[in-house]
């Protein structure tokens, strides 16, 4: 066979309204997605970026089979995709662990509710708590865990039952740097033995950087795809990659696409934006609330 990539996700025209009450409880329609269109390629890492309320939770819910799109169509693997898929993992920003469950049961929850039997979960679970880093925490529960442990444990429980899809909504997002740095490291080696392919939602265009093989730029909403850009950086990714010339020049070209979108969704598109300068990532007037 030749090198053309297996399109693990296919989405065409999709569309997404929602129905809201404004001020005076008047119903009103937003659109959310319009018009998206995206090809996410079989084991490829694809982040998507995007200005603050342009659609991109929205995608990864649908894509999820948590809410139901208004239009147009996505198919995983070739499939039209409907509902709660359980070939694919989810992990969200707030590790969504149950307080009741220790860290093992935790890992364990997608293994149990496959049935998978007791011995084989525990074999699992043991083995992704390694993986993330976290042996000697396995009977700890959620609340005597840091921020950085719990989302530790949320990325075991996703991985623990070997989904062909991870979707991963800002799933760093409320981490400190240093962890967040960590983690993004720990995830790509995880991923680099696994190679599920992975969506990821974020708002740091360092983060993207560091973790993609193809990122993709969102509009202001009604989100739609603007522009794909490859990563071409070489893997496995040491930490220091995020200072070389070639980082730096992919970020000023990433952001150099979002930067309108960003300004337009902040109603900033008239103040002037500040420059790129990489040792300098003061961006926050324009970018309210974007991390670079
Ligand atoms: N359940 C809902 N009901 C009504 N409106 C919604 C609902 N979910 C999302 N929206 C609206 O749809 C738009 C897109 O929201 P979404 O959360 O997908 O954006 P986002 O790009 O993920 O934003 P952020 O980066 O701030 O997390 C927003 O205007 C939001 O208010």
């Amino acid at each position: 066979m030749s090198g053309v990539p297996t399109i693990k996700i296919q989405a065409r025209d999709v569309r997404m309204d929602f129905s809201i009450a404004d001020d005076r409880g008047r119903k009103q329609q937003i659109s959310a997605l319009q018009d998206f269109n995206l090809d996410i390629r079989e084991g490829e890492f694809f982040t998507i970026l995007g200005p603050s309320g342009c659609g991109k939770s929205t995608f990864l819910n649908v894509l999820a089979g948590l809410a139901r799109k208004t239009g147009g169509s996505i198919d995983i693997d070739g499939q039209a995709a409907s509902g709660i898929n359980r070939h694919q993992g989810v992990v969200f920003q707030g590790y969504a662990l149950f307080p009741w469950r220790n860290v093992l049961q935790n890992i364990e929850m997608g293994l149990e509710i496959r049935h998978v039997p007791r011995r084989e979960r525990r074999q699992t679970a043991e083995h992704f708590l390694h993986l993330v880093g976290l042996d000697g925490f396995g009977h700890r529960y959620p609340h005597e865990l840091s921020g950085g442990m719990r989302q530790r444990v949320a990325i075991a429980r996703a991985l623990a039952y070997s989904p062909s899809l991870l979707l991963m909504d800002e799933p760093f997002a409320a981490l400190d740097a240093q962890t967040r740095e960590i983690l993004q490291s720990e995830l790509l080696r995880i991923w680099e033995q696994h190679k599920t392919t992975i969506v990821f939602i974020t708002h740091s265009l360092d983060e993207a950087i560091y973790l993609s093989d193809r990122m993709a730029v969102m509009t202001h909403r009604p989100g739609r795809i603007k522009s794909i850009l490859e990563v071409p950086l070489a893997r496995p990714r040491p930490a220091e990659i995020r200072h070389s010339p070639a980082f730096v020049q992919l970020r000023e070209q990433a952001w150099d696409i979002l930067r309108d979108e960003v300004a337009f969704a902040s109603g900033h598109r008239q103040q002037p934006l500040a420059p790129i300068t990489p040792s300098a990532p003061d961006y926050s007037l324009a970018l309210r609330g974007f991390a670079l």
